[in-house]
């Protein structure tokens, strides 16, 4: 889904958190979000996902001023499971939705495959580490083949082998089922292995946006450079 902002602010008490003039989302893409604590990060994606109202200007999904609920979904940081088992919580959002039994299980199945959740489909939510819960919460935002999915700091309380987990089932959502991935990430290593896009915040203005790998490695502008290098001083 592509996703294009037009003079987009967030004011809280009459102070601006965020000022974008332009800025855009290209459809298919896997674009990071990076930049300090209090750029706007956060903020954004709410906005994204109809979470919080603009003070002015508008966001446009796929050119519309209307936000298309049904393809959007959101992972946040620390996720809340319903009190059930792994499989009845990914296969929650497709029961609302009415799928048939049949192709419920088709696709718990095979996103309990991919995210290595098979072994503990009867598991109760309650009683799964930090990390496996992340992995069922990231299976059931994906259930329902959203054409968005929104990643706000998904893996910052994540060991390294289950958020490489995570990040190749981003990857391979991304270029088999073609969804587009926003992910706000401290972890700069990782917004080189995940993302082919990328955005940086600072002061809730868009200060640099385009290829990931040419940010990450060779920014243009001179604040970015300095958060990339660790020199940033807020
Ligand atoms: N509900 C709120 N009321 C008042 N101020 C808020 C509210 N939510 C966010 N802010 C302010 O807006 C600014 C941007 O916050 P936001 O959470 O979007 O930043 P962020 O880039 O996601 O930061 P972090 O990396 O720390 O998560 C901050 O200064 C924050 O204090």
């Amino acid at each position: 889904m592509e996703l294009s902002f037009e003079h987009l602010t967030r004011a809280y008490e009459g102070k601006t958190v965020l000022d974008l003039e332009h800025g855009s989302i290209k459809s298919g893409s896997r674009t990071g979000i990076i930049g300090p604590n209090g750029a706007g990060k956060s903020t954004l994606l709410n906005l994204i996902a109809g979470l919080d109202q603009a003070t002015s200007g508008k966001i446009y999904y796929n050119g519309e001023a209307r936000i298309p609920g049904e393809a959007i979904t959101l992972v946040f940081q620390t996720p809340y499971l319903i009190s059930a088992t792994v499989e009845k919580n990914i296969a929650y959002p497709l029961k609302l939705r009415g799928w048939a039994e049949e192709k419920i299980e088709e696709r718990v199945g095979f996103l309990c495959e991919e995210l290595n959740l098979t072994g503990m489909r009867k598991k109760k939510a309650w009683k799964l580490s930090g990390g496996e819960t992340q992995k069922v919460a990231l299976a059931r935002a994906l259930s329902f083949h959203p054409r968005l999915l929104l990643l706000d700091e998904p893996t910052a309380n994540i060991d390294p082998a289950t958020t490489a987990e995570i990040e190749k089932m981003l990857i391979k959502i991304n270029e088999e089922e073609k969804t587009t991935v926003v992910l706000i990430t401290h972890n700069l290593a990782q917004a080189r292995r995940t993302c082919d896009r990328c955005l940086f915040l600072k002061g809730g203005k868009l200060i640099e946006e385009g290829n990931a790998q040419q940010i990450l490695a060779a920014p243009k502008n001179e604040l970015t450079r300095k958060f990339i290098a660790g020199e940033l001083l807020i």
